[in-house]
């Protein structure tokens, strides 16, 4: 089978600062300021073409770390990451620029994309009739709701045809038709056998999508497998990881990094 995606020991580090003073003390003197955190610890994983993997985990747990290393939009501290193809992000906030509209943000992706002016013409019109932003997408993007933002970022996404589609809780705002419409040309993205991550904190949408889950906890692989036996697995965590104390959710995520 051919790989789409191989993940070799990624890792992602960022620096937390107590204050403004330290980030950029940091950055201009040789003394180092702030505490190292590791977003993304090892991680390993790799993807067939055709694979249509979901990315679970609590809250912070580093699902959208991996997806952004993943598009390229971030880059891994160590590690890495091969993409056999050209990826697409669709994530609320990904690559959309607040300052210009909606109509100049699908050019300029396009544009970023490599594809020229007679196919950007050609693609414009469907993307816009996708998005249903109809006269917002004069608009600038930062007068969009979050489920306008998601709308356009969606339609782009999906119409400039990518190998492998990245679907980061795009589909958890805006409306329930708009949600439909979009899980539904996802389901022809499946049925042409292309790669998708698939992001979502709704396991109903996880089953109905994936075949195979990826389960990161505190930014580790706790599991990966194929949703039959990782899914159930997850929900039995997240069950009782919801009944937790404040305290017993601290005391679970330092066992679990002590263990590391
Ligand atoms: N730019 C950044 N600087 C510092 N820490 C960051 C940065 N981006 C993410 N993090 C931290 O990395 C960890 C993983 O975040 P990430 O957004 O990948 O988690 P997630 O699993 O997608 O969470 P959620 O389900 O809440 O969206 C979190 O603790 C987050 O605070």
């Amino acid at each position: 089978m051919e790989k789409a995606i191989k993940v070799k020991n990624v890792s992602k580090k960022y620096k937390l600062y107590n204050r403004n003073k330290e980030r950029v003390l940091d950055l201009i003197t040789p003394k180092q300021y702030g505490e190292d955190f590791y977003a993304l610890s090892n991680v390993n994983f790799e993807a067939e073409k055709g694979d249509i993997v979901g990315f679970v985990g609590i809250n912070g747990s580093g699902k959208s770390t991996l997806s952004n290393i993943l598009a390229g939009i971030v880059p891994e501290t160590s590690g890495t990451v091969e993409i056999n193809g050209q990826a697409s992000l669709i994530a609320v906030s990904a690559g959309l620029n607040n300052q210009l509209t909606g109509r100049d943000n699908i050019e300029l992706k396009l544009l970023m994309l490599g594809l020229n002016k007679d196919k950007i013409k050609e693609l414009e019109p469907h993307i816009i009739e996708f998005s249903e932003l109809d006269k917002f997408i004069d608009q600038p993007v930062k007068s969009y709701s979050s489920g306008m933002k998601s709308r356009l970022g969606f339609a782009i996404s999906v119409n400039v045809d990518p190998d492998i589609l990245i679907i980061d809780e795009a589909l958890s705002v805006g409306d329930k038709a708009f949600a439909e419409k979009s899980l539904n040309k996802m389901k022809e993205f499946k049925e042409q056998g292309k790669t998708m991550i698939f992001v979502s904190h709704s396991l109903g949408q996880m089953k109905e999508f994936c075949e195979k889950i990826l389960w990161l906890e505190f930014g580790k692989v706790k599991d990966f497998g194929t949703v039959e036996e990782v899914l159930p697995k997850y929900e039995e965590f997240l069950n009782k990881y919801k009944k937790m104390s404040k305290k017993e959710k601290t005391d679970y995520r330092e066992a679990a990094l002590t263990r590391r």
